[in-house]
């Protein structure tokens, strides 16, 4: 009851504790906010806000509110579920913008380059847990200190004292080990943490016991004893916000009133702080019929419309808006401008030390993402593009002598790929009809009289051709099959005359010679065509998978808005998602290269300088795409819906697994303009041709990677912008 008095008495702002906080603006302790003037007014309110609106879509949620928190006291908000508390206190530490009105917060509008709201001067637990549960106690306290520059003694110092006072248990428990109490009491500690100047604490004490309650309103009086701190705190339970200093009634997207606890209850006659709320909510309901029985054209404001109901003398709004107030006008010069917008090293090195021990507490998922590219690559050298193997195929052969030359000639068919099957011509029909062979191969009882009369002599019949020919019929419903068995009967056909005619068989060869080839091999099959599209293609989508669905995560989690309010800028959050996830996409890299060039030997001519250097930018490419869909996306299922659904109209256009030659043209201009169909084409011919970065084909593929890659980032940065 003492603290309760205590905070009460300091309802108003003592001159003595205006003077502390302008000798230490002097002292040069919130130098950076000196690089702004503060305006005249301010000082005594560590926020204000004034005709603040804000909507979701059409819902209004902050209707012109208007709310004033004294320096150096508590600050009780309350009201019913979804009146707009959340919104407020995000509009307040600059998660949400406000399309109208006024705030100020410790001086200054939030975000304001230079001013540390967010940053070091907040300290904020939101109503989600936004914890992150692979982590420790430990391990994020350590984590928000190094955001707050805090030294390691600090951080400890503070922690061995926050987890005593708050009762937590060791620290090096695991946050996804705790209870719901034990974990929002780690988010309060996470926002004490630096003792910052103003807290805003949005439900800390829900789902905790009423001693821990007790205690911690206990510390809140305390710490603003000072006059240094001032605590703005939502809450359920109505009767605990009689400690605070002043409390706001709110409804509806505005205040009902705002004044000290006492003075509220006595105004209405009432006993507890529940039965003065409830009294003020059956005014408004009043007045709000009374407004509806206005006539058409009526003027009767919505703030006055409440006034009206009360006495007078005795103003509910105790620090409303006052007419003509000054709005405040802040401003910075460049180089406070220039300093708050470059990325501060600090703060990625903590966001990719955080994402670091993140991966060394989800082992399983880490080998994953290592693994995965690995596999895919293996599964397409394995299946993709490769012969087809035993298939049957019938052979009806007429002729019965051993010396045959059809029988010669079926001894050079690859029997690996071509399983032979001798039967009679009607069994062998009847099982090509039937599905069993994907061929038949005949020979008349004339073959070999025949085919060495059409070696020797100059002039033969047509009935000596036909019955000199191997005759085939095959199944062509499988094209790759049918252009196998095609091949195999040439090559075996070639083989043939070779060891017939030895130094002679040049004098039946075909009149069309194939020389050695330029590029490539002879033997090349299509799994050298798919393999270097498809590591580009498995590159890219792992980072867009794992970037969309960590971002997305992260931002339903409250982890993102968070760390925000700790001050991490988007740019400092991307900076270090792209540096960890770079160190990811480098293991993936050397285990795809190892794969592919040692494992599955194909051919590389080129540079592996280059060929990684594209890689990585690919990573990049699904990092930065990642990036775009996590800014337009909420949730982790449309985020996946939306990788998915690129996936294979992606994959199928791009050239990948098919030539683009192969595209119909209008469609092939869309595929031209993809990110993966010149970066494939590159990628061959460096791997295939040699080539470097002076041949176009080549320049050409990291030219337009590096165009995606930007086009994504601001993108990306964009959507973000529109959408806070
Ligand atoms: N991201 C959002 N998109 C759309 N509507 C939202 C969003 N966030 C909140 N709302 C809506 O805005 C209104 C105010 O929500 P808010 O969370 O600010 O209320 P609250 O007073 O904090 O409620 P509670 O005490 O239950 O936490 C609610 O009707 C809610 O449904």
């Amino acid at each position: 009851m003492a603290a309760e008095a205590a905070g009460r008495d300091d309802a108003t702002v003592r001159p003595a504790e205006c003077n502390e906080m302008e000798e230490r603006l002097r002292d040069g302790e919130m130098k950076t906010d000196l690089e702004a003037s503060l305006p005249s007014g301010q000082e005594d309110y560590a926020i204000r806000c004034r005709d603040v609106c804000r909507s979701y879509g059409k819902l209004k949620v902050l209707n012109n509110l208007n709310l004033s928190v004294p320096q150096g006291q508590i600050y009780g908000l309350l009201g019913p579920s979804g009146c707009g508390k959340t919104t407020l206190l995000k509009c307040i530490v600059g998660t949400l913008k406000i399309p109208r009105g006024h705030i100020t917060v410790l001086g200054k509008p939030p975000a304001f380059p230079g001013h540390e709201v967010p940053g070091k001067m907040v300290g904020y637990m939101p109503q989600d847990l936004a914890l992150y549960s692979e982590f420790t106690i430990s391990d994020t306290l350590v984590f928000f200190g190094r955001i707050h520059g805090l030294t390691s003694k600090e951080t400890q110092a503070r922690m061995d004292f926050l987890i005593d006072f708050l009762d937590l248990p060791q620290k090096n428990s695991l946050v996804r080990h705790l209870s719901g109490g034990q974990k929002r009491r780690v988010s309060l500690g996470a926002a004490l943490l630096q003792n910052p100047e103003l807290l805003i604490l949005d439900e800390p004490t829900v789902g905790v016991d009423p001693v821990l309650r007790a205690k911690i309103w206990q510390h809140l009086v305390e710490i603003v004893k000072t006059g240094k701190v001032s605590v703005i705190i939502t809450t359920h339970y109505i009767e605990e916000a009689r400690q605070a200093n002043v409390v706001g009634l709110m409804r509806n997207g505005h205040l009902l009133a705002e004044s000290p606890p006492d003075a509220l209850m006595k105004q209405h006659s009432a006993t507890t702080l529940e039965q003065a709320f409830l009294q003020l909510c059956e005014i408004s309901d009043q007045s709000g019929s009374k407004r509806e029985s206005v006539p058409p054209g009526g003027t009767l404001d919505e703030s006055q419309s409440f006034e009206s109901g009360k006495d007078e003398s005795q103003p509910i709004l105790g620090v409303g808006p006052v007419p003509g107030e000054e709005i405040p006008k802040c401003s910075a010069d460049w180089k406070v401008r220039a300093r708050h917008l470059l990325p501060k090293l600090r703060n990625i090195a903590a966001l990719t030390i955080k994402t670091m021990v993140r991966m060394k507490r989800m082992p399983g998922s880490l080998c994953f993402q290592f693994l995965l590219p690995v596999i895919q690559i293996s599964l397409i050298c394995l299946c993709v593009g490769g012969d087809p193997r035993g298939i049957q195929v019938a052979v009806v052969n007429n002729e019965t002598s051993t010396n045959a030359y059809s029988r010669s000639l079926l001894s050079f068919l690859d029997n690996s790929s071509v399983q032979q099957v001798p039967l009679s011509h009607k069994d062998a029909f009847e099982g090509i009809y039937n599905g069993e062979y994907w061929g038949v191969i005949g020979f008349s009882s004339n073959f070999t009289k025949y085919l060495r009369k059409r070696m020797v002599e100059r002039q033969v019949s047509r009935e000596v051709v036909d019955g000199g020919s191997a005759h085939v019929w095959l199944d062509l419903t499988n094209r790759q099959i049918a252009l196998m068995l095609q091949k195999k009967l040439h090559d075996a056909f070639q083989a043939f005359v070779d060891h017939k005619l030895g130094s002679m068989s040049y004098l039946v060869s075909l009149p069309i010679k194939f020389e050695e080839p330029i590029y490539g091999s002879m033997n090349t099959d299509f799994t050298t065509f798919v393999t270097p599209g498809a590591v580009l293609s498995i590159t890219f989508y792992l980072a867009v998978g794992l970037t969309a669905l960590s971002f997305v995560l992260e931002r339903k989690e409250g982890l993102l808005d968070r760390c925000w309010v700790a001050g991490v800028s988007s740019l400092e959050t991307m900076l270090a998602h792209l540096f960890s996830q770079l160190l990811v996409i480098s293991v993936q890299i050397i285990l795809l290269l190892l794969f592919i060039l040692l494992v599955f030997n194909m051919p590389n001519e080129g540079s592996l300088v280059l060929i990684i250097i594209l890689i990585v930018l690919q990573g990049v490419t699904g990092i930065s795409f990642g990036l775009v869909i996590s800014a337009a996306i909420d949730d982790e299922q449309s985020a996946n819906q939306a990788a998915l659904g690129i996936f294979y109209p992606n994959l199928i256009i791009s050239g990948i697994i098919w030539p683009v030659e192969c595209i119909p043209y209008p469609l092939r201009y869309i595929s031209l303009a993809l990110p993966q169909t010149y970066a494939s084409e590159a990628l061959r011919c460096i791997m295939y041709r040699g080539w470097g970065l002076s041949q176009f084909m080549v320049w050409r593929g990291f030219a337009v990677t590096l165009g995606w890659n930007t086009f994504f980032l601001i993108l990306a940065t964009v959507i973000l912008k529109l959408r806070t």
